[in-house]
């Protein structure tokens, strides 16, 4: 395995990078958790070690209840973005530039005290309630300037048990990155028992729920493109924009949070894990953890990770995203039940339109769209790992795709129109020449090659 290229920059820890790529525009269904073996093959980078002695400073203070508001000025705390000695109250970076109202307010540097998280969240309201993921509960918090952030905070007992190297994880993580395209961290708080992790607030849902209908308007497909590229840019930035390089571990629909502009953030690095710092290795040796359907099988056999297993990831993601199916469809058939293999499948007979998402509107654009993401998917879940592209290559590709259907798609493609019936898959490749009046070209083949 080819290790990844030295990074062209540097991220001090503590301190986030700042990079964006130029291109980026907007500026049944298991989940289950696999826990095997533990053999770091890396040396800890000593850029890191301060850092690190600083968190587990941080974590050795335990063991006093969750404070009464009242009390809760007097609390020590310490800034995590900042990496700098606690303070009385809640100090946290807050950065500058979101395109998202949500981020815009959270500009410079501000002190927060415990007190105003309890207020922002109306004392971790049932109402502010945003969601629930294995690391505990998610609200929504409001400041008094207005800026809204997601307040995660961690279940007491899953961290009195296990997670607490997970928690320092996520937190080391998040502190370093800054991409348009991930989601920002704020900061951490964390005094007794709490644990309290602060980030950007992205509010128009995951991925998964836009691909479930959930929402009012349903994802076109240069929607989905722009998605997929925001995606293959944020990950692309970890795998060779931070140093050490960041494998993100769990890349699923329902880790992609949707912007108001259905643009993409991608979030939950609680897997996440420092890369390979060690030039000369070339991969780590871990804990087998990530989500059924998306997981690497040679990660899965050898427990190796490296970043071409966030890239099987991706392959999957982008099956979800021309399919609108989950990667285990429980309920399906057993041939359709792996969705990657059912996708590929009709890829190979030249049966595209059949794995079409059904809410996607049928044109040759569209069709050409989702048969060329497929055989980009294809290529990123080769069982070898050495066989698929990078993350970069990836985005290159996407750009092409998205540059290509610009040009293809004729107006019809943006506005309502017949194709958006759905296609019963029986009659679909019947409908195929009712829809499009034609038979297979070669501007627009349906079969692959
Ligand atoms: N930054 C955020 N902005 C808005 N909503 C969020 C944010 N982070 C999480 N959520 C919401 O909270 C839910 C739970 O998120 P969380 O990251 O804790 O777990 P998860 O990713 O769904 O599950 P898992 O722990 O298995 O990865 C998400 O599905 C989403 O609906």
């Amino acid at each position: 395995m080819k290790k990844p290229p030295p990074s062209p920059r540097t991220a001090t820890p503590g301190r986030a990078t700042n990079h964006q790529n130029p291109s980026s525009k907007d500026n049944s269904r298991s989940n289950t958790s696999f826990s095997n073996s533990t053999n770091h093959q890396r040396k800890t980078p000593s850029a890191f070690s301060s850092i690190k002695a600083a968190f587990s400073r941080l974590f050795a203070c335990t063991g006093s209840p969750a404070p009464d508001a009242g009390q809760l000025r007097e609390i020590p705390s310490i800034s995590v973005a900042n990496s700098v000695g606690s303070s009385t109250g809640f100090k946290y970076r807050r950065d500058s530039g979101g395109s998202e109202k949500a981020a815009g307010g959270l500009a410079g540097k501000a002190e927060f005290s415990f007190e105003e998280i309890y207020k922002a969240t109306g004392n971790f309201a049932p109402g502010n309630i945003i969601g629930e993921g294995g690391f505990g509960v998610v609200y929504k918090g409001k400041l008094k300037d207005g800026s809204l952030m997601a307040v995660k905070r961690v279940k007491k007992d899953m961290y009195d048990r296990h997670l607490s190297k997970e928690f320092r994880n996520e937190i080391l993580t998040l502190s370093q990155i800054e991409h348009l395209n991930l989601v920002r961290f704020f900061g951490y708080v964390e005094h007794g028992d709490e644990r309290i992790i602060l980030v950007e607030y992205v509010a128009n849902g995951t991925l998964r729920e836009h691909l479930d209908g959930i929402h009012e308007k349903e994802l076109e497909i240069a929607e989905r493109l722009d998605i997929a590229i925001d995606v293959a840019h944020a990950v692309t930035y970890l795998h060779l924009y931070t140093d050490p390089p960041i494998i993100h571990r769990d890349i699923k629909a329902s880790n992609i949070l949707i912007t108001d502009k259905l643009r993409a953030k991608v979030a939950d690095f609680g897997f996440a894990r420092i890369a390979v710092e060690d030039p000369e290795a070339t991969h780590i040796s871990t804990q087998v953890k990530g989500t059924a359907g998306y997981l690497d099988p040679e990660y899965l056999k050898t427990y190796q990770l490296t970043d071409r297993s966030d890239v099987y990831s991706f392959g999957v993601l982008l099956v979800e995203l021309m399919t609108g199916r989950q990667p285990i469809e429980l309920k399906k058939t057993i041939k359709e039940r792996v969705t990657t293999q059912w996708a590929m499948q009709k890829l190979k007979q030249g049966e595209v339109v059949l794995a079409m998402d059904p809410r996607l509107r049928r044109s040759p654009a569209s069709l050409l769209v989702v048969e060329k993401v497929l055989k980009l998917a294809r290529q990123c879940l080769a069982p070898s790992r050495p066989s698929r592209p990078s993350m970069k290559n990836c985005a290159e590709v996407l750009w092409r795709i998205r540059k290509d259907f610009g040009e293809k798609c004729l107006p019809g493609d943006a506005s309502p129109s017949i194709y958006s019936a759905n296609v019963f898959e029986g009659d679909a490749r019947k409908n195929r020449h009712d829809y499009f009046g034609m038979e297979d070209s070669d501007s627009y083949r349906y079969r692959s090659a």
